[in-house]
């Protein structure tokens, strides 16, 4: 191995790069045809997930991009590179890698495994050791506790983040993971998840992820291509169109019966989808309060304090009588940001046992989801592709 070596074109600033697929087949030795002529472009920056069922040919177009399975037919382009002809095993290490039970070199300390591209790309000492260091702190690890272990001294969700950490370690344009959360349990996996968006934020790597667990597809995926026997592709989405509008009858069962609760996870609160209750303040008198509601024939009325943050609500009943809408109001500390899904307002309407949500944008009051407007707010999220008659169908 040439340490000298310059490093590779592929990978000029670490920035992401688009990955496109033309026509790549794969039949196996036996005559299996695992891909046939497949199309498709993964945008730079995008986390795409592919998913299908067991057979399908996730793994083996994944395989195919860094060439650990040559194609059978078809073209490779990264970065507008066509590496189909190229070193695979230079090219592989301009691609992270991340796989299930992560693969972890068990006789090498997390230090020595992180730092396993960088020391074949000549990198020398300092500089790795500063990068498996920033590394470590950048998935949630202490290297100070441990750098210098090895895998077996850390638990499943640790040796996971040591594989995203490795992976990602020469900076690569490209980052390819292949069910790399399913063997930890469901706890840990979703932690795992929220903490691999949070990173993906911040590197904004072009991922290929390959799961078979359509509700990770969807938790992860900025766009997801479902697939079926022979890596074809039914349908490549956003998540909300997935679940929205499922292409054909595959897909739709694919995703599943529940696939309009899904939705509420991958739909964002939307201003035009808020109603807007009367607004009154704490320092009110309630004869006003009482006018307010009478007014637009509202039973209650949002109560917001001086700094128009929210303080509670107040009912036509308890505005009855004399005296500040203060003294009658009832605090109500049920709100979401603007930003929120329609899933986090509807589980915070639940925990606070609240028949409304009050939605704002930093301490500002924009106004509130009630189960009527959350349901509307779904269905307008399909509006005109679905018939009428099947929108009862959505939730
Ligand atoms: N080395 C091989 N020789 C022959 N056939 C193979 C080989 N590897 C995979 N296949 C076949 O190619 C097809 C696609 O396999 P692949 O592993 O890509 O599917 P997958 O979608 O990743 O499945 P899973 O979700 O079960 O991992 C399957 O029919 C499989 O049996």
């Amino acid at each position: 191995m040439d340490a000298t070596a310059p490093n590779p074109p592929l990978a000029p600033s670490g920035g992401a790069q688009e990955i496109r697929l033309e026509g790549l087949s794969k039949v196996y030795a036996d005559g299996t045809v695992g891909v046939a002529e497949l199309d498709l472009t993964f945008a730079a920056g995008e986390l795409t997930v592919l998913v299908g069922p067991s057979g399908c040919g996730k793994t083996t177009t994944m395989k195919m991009i860094n060439r650990i399975i040559e194609p059978t037919t078809g073209r490779i382009m990264i970065g507008g590179e066509d590496v189909t002809g190229v070193d695979a095993v230079k090219l592989r290490r301009r691609i992270g890698y991340v796989i299930q039970n992560v693969g972890l070199f068990p006789h090498q300390t997390i230090r020595a495994n992180i730092g396993t591209v960088p020391r074949l790309l000549g990198w020398d000492r300092s500089r790795t050791r500063d990068r498996v260091e920033e590394l470590l702190a950048l998935v949630g690890l202490d290297p100070a506790v441990h750098a210098d272990r090895y895998p077996h001294q850390l638990s499943g969700g640790q040796r996971q983040r040591a594989g995203v950490a490795r992976a990602l370690a020469a900076d690569p344009p490209v980052l390819l993971m292949d069910e790399p959360f399913s063997a930890v349990d469901p706890v840990v996996r979703e932690r795992l998840q929220s903490e691999f968006l949070r990173l993906q934020e911040q590197v904004r790597k072009t991922i290929v992820f390959v799961t078979h667990d359509i509700e990770e597809a969807v938790r992860l995926g900025d766009r997801i291509a479902v697939m079926s026997t022979g890596g074809r592709v039914e349908q490549f989405a956003s998540p909300a169109d997935l679940l929205g509008r499922p292409a054909n009858p595959f897909v739709a069962d694919f995703v599943g019966a529940d696939r309009g609760l899904k939705r509420l996870a991958v739909t964002g609160v939307d201003a035009a989808d808020l109603e807007h209750p009367p607004v009154v303040h704490v320092e009110d008198g309630l004869a006003d309060a009482r006018s307010a509601m009478q007014l637009s024939g509202a039973r209650w009325a949002v109560v917001l304090d001086d700094d128009e943050a929210l303080h509670g609500w107040l009912s036509v009943e308890r505005a009855a009588g004399a005296g500040t809408v203060g003294s009658a109001a009832r605090r109500m500390e049920a709100w979401v940001p603007s930003d929120a899904s329609l899933k986090s307002a509807f589980a915070t309407m639940l925990q606070h046992e609240a028949g409304w949500v009050a939605v704002l944008d930093g301490d500002r009051f924009l106004g509130v989801l009630t189960p009527e407007s959350l349901h509307a707010a779904l269905r307008r999220s399909v509006e005109g592709t679905v018939p009428e008659t099947a929108g009862a169908s959505l939730v």
